[in-house]
């Protein structure tokens, strides 16, 4: 790994872990809860110890300044919900423009197993090449995604986050299983970093049990976006989840740490 690589790793976790909170979601979505006042998100999950934010390139302004310190990741590839299909994920902006916006990694969604996936491998490919020349690190979302495919079976997302590692990605996030047996089947599949998502958001109690969940099979961490950036605290909900990614706490000691009700 070259020394710029890893020089941005460490700017966007704490000690090999990842509490990255994802708000590229305007593009797929709109501008739902959270994301209407994307600046106070952003100051709110990095108030609560979020070691980086990632947001498509054209509100990368609205990020900076908010950030309190916390590392910035550029996503370079989107689709909607309304469109024809919300699989095919079309390329939104270059590595050289994700540098020119300020980040320090950039990250490209791959659905394994949809109609799209042989050109999002080449273009996985080709950002892993370009991003190697430049020295910045690539979060591959590497989602089980597509006709006939289960997004939680442990086999499909296993091979998921292995594809993401031949293609020359320093990080991989995908989806959690449901529980840590099965997760570790998927951990076990690679020898990246695994970050997940957390999906639509649940209730607190669920959110960091899948988190601890996720650790104990051998996550380093999350990119956890809804859960996060829609809920009534922002920063309350990081801090729990910071809680169990960064300081090993169980879900019950992480939600009262961060002055959340166990049941709510
Ligand atoms: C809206 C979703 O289902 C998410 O899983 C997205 O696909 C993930 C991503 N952050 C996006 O909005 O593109
Ligand atoms: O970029 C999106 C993610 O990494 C995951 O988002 P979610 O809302 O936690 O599924």
């Amino acid at each position: 790994m070259s020394a710029g690589i890893s020089a941005r790793l460490d700017r966007i976790s704490t000690g090999g872990r990842y509490l990255i909170v994802p708000m590229d979601h305007g593009i797929t979505m709109g501008a739902v809860t959270g994301l209407k006042q994307l600046e106070a998100t952003v100051d709110g999950v990095t108030s609560g110890g979020a070691d980086a934010v990632l947001t498509q390139k054209g509100v990368a302004d609205r990020v900076h300044g908010n950030t309190n310190g916390s590392g910035y990741i550029v996503h370079v590839n989107g689709s909607t919900t309304i469109g024809p299909d919300e699989n095919d994920k079309r390329l939104t902006c270059t590595v050289e423009e994700a540098i020119r916006a300020g980040a320090d990694a950039v990250s490209f969604h791959i659905n394994v197993g949809s109609n799209y996936e042989p050109k999002q491998i080449e273009e996985l490919a080709e950002i892993t090449g370009e991003a190697e020349r430049f020295g910045i690190p690539v979060l591959a979302m590497a989602y089980a995604r597509g006709p006939g495919i289960q997004g939680d079976e442990p086999e499909a997302l296993g091979h998921a986050v292995r594809l993401a590692e031949e293609l020359g990605a320093d990080i991989v996030k995908t989806g959690y299983s449901g529980d840590a047996e099965s997760f570790q089947h998927v951990c076990e599949s690679t020898s990246l970093p695994i970050v997940i998502a957390g999906g639509s958001k649940g209730t607190d109690a669920e959110t960091v049990e899948m988190v601890r969940g996720a650790m104990d099979a051998g996550a380093a961490g999350v990119s956890m976006g809804r859960s996060i950036f829609q809920h009534d605290t922002p920063e309350a909900i990081t801090r729990a989840v910071s809680a169990v990614v960064h300081d090993d706490h169980d879900a019950e000691d992480a939600l009262s740490a961060a002055g959340l009700t166990v049941e709510a």
